[in-house]
């Protein structure tokens, strides 16, 4: 009785301290975020993740590719040997703060020469598709909030009532035209994404422009109005003909693309009388129903290296929601097969 109160105990310890950790974290990012002094002197000691053109910076370790973290001195020793006016690193972005209480930043530096950028920091900038097969998986979030933030200030530089010039913050938590008055803050469009099963097999879909074989659960924009339920009957509807039920949240995750998207995943099931699929030709190149098999035998060969060959039918990387609804599919599948006595 002792011991388990001791452990219970020792249990609430680790948690309080770890709870107000994240609380006086969260508290200091707020304040840079609505204090440009404090943001100016924090970035001082912090971390930049750099880009070019929208591309972050990858450095090769021994256990592979990382998303290289640079300190500010570092970065403005390297912006001086290349021949660029060190001070240009107040143009960072404030994105987050790691575990150890470090500031993090991002810059984008595509008007320097590339080549003189990646020997100087000794790493290469990788196009962000790619480097979601690259960097591990809790580095995504970061390199793709890095990406959202970036492009959102680059196409937000104007009023859109005015046309006058609009100023950010320190942080880069807003843009303000001075002339309108009016406040701009960085946008996600709301995502539908949905797979639906008929019970042994699941429907995915690629699009003209994705990279040969890969195919992914079918998505869409929410239109004005509509709410989430509503957004995924029709998209279904519209791209395979098809209607669905039992509808099942999944979980939801910021997608940089196309303009940041704010992605809301969901399960669905079909009548396995009515799996027929009628394409969206002008949407969809294809759409077809996999097996188990398929499924998981294509989790397990996600593409590593972007020069390597693509393997015939792959499907998104393991950051993607996409990736995480065939995951639980596969699961769930596993499970009702092994109840049925099924290998
Ligand atoms: N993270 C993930 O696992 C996945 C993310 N996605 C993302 O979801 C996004 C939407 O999926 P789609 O099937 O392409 O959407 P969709 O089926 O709605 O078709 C895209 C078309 O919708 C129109 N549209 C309406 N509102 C728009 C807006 N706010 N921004 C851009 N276009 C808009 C445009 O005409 C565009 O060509 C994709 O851009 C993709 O980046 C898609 C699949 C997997
Ligand atoms: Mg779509």
């Amino acid at each position: 009785m002792l011991q388990s109160f001791k452990y219970l105990f020792s249990c609430n310890l680790v948690l309080s301290r770890s709870l107000s950790g994240y609380v006086s974290r969260m508290r200091y990012l707020m304040r840079l975020k609505e204090d440009d002094e404090a943001c100016r002197e924090a970035l001082k000691s912090g971390k930049v993740l750099l880009y070019h053109k929208l591309s972050p910076l990858l450095r090769k370790t021994s256990s592979g590719y990382k998303l290289a973290s640079l300190k500010t001195s570092d970065l403005e020793q390297i912006l001086e040997k290349v021949g660029k006016d060190k001070h240009i690193v107040n143009e960072s972005f404030l994105l987050g703060c790691t575990d150890k209480d470090e500031p993090q930043f991002s810059l984008d530096v595509g008007d320097l020469d590339r080549s003189a950028l990646e020997q100087e920091c000794r790493g290469m900038f990788v196009d962000l598709r790619k480097a979601f097969f690259m960097i591990p998986g809790p580095e995504s979030p970061l390199a793709a909030k890095g990406q959202a933030l970036l492009r959102w200030h680059q196409t937000n530089c104007f009023c859109s009532a005015t046309g006058q010039p609009t100023v950010r913050n320190q942080s880069g938590s807003f843009r303000v035209c001075h002339s309108s008055g009016i406040t701009y803050y960085p946008k996600m469009a709301p995502v539908v994404i949905v797979l639906v099963s008929d019970g042994s097999r699941c429907l995915l879909a690629r699009q003209a422009m994705f990279p040969p074989g890969m195919y992914s659960a079918l998505s869409g924009f929410c239109d004005m109005g509509e709410s989430v339920e509503e957004a995924l009957h029709r998209e279904v509807a519209e791209e395979v003909g098809l209607e669905v039920e039992n509808l099942q949240y999944s979980g939801s995750q910021h997608w940089p693309f196309p303009q940041s998207s704010f992605m809301l995943a969901c399960h669905a099931t079909v009548n396995p009388d009515k799996t027929q699929v009628n394409i969206d030709k002008a949407e969809l190149e294809d759409a077809r129903w996999f097996t188990y098999e398929e499924i998981t035998e294509a989790l397990q060969n996600l593409p590593r290296d972007p020069r390597r060959e693509p393997p015939v039918f792959w499907v998104p990387p393991s950051y993607a929601i996409a990736n995480q609804l065939l995951q639980e599919w596969a699961n769930h599948q596993q499970l009702s097969r092994k109840l049925h006595g099924l290998k």
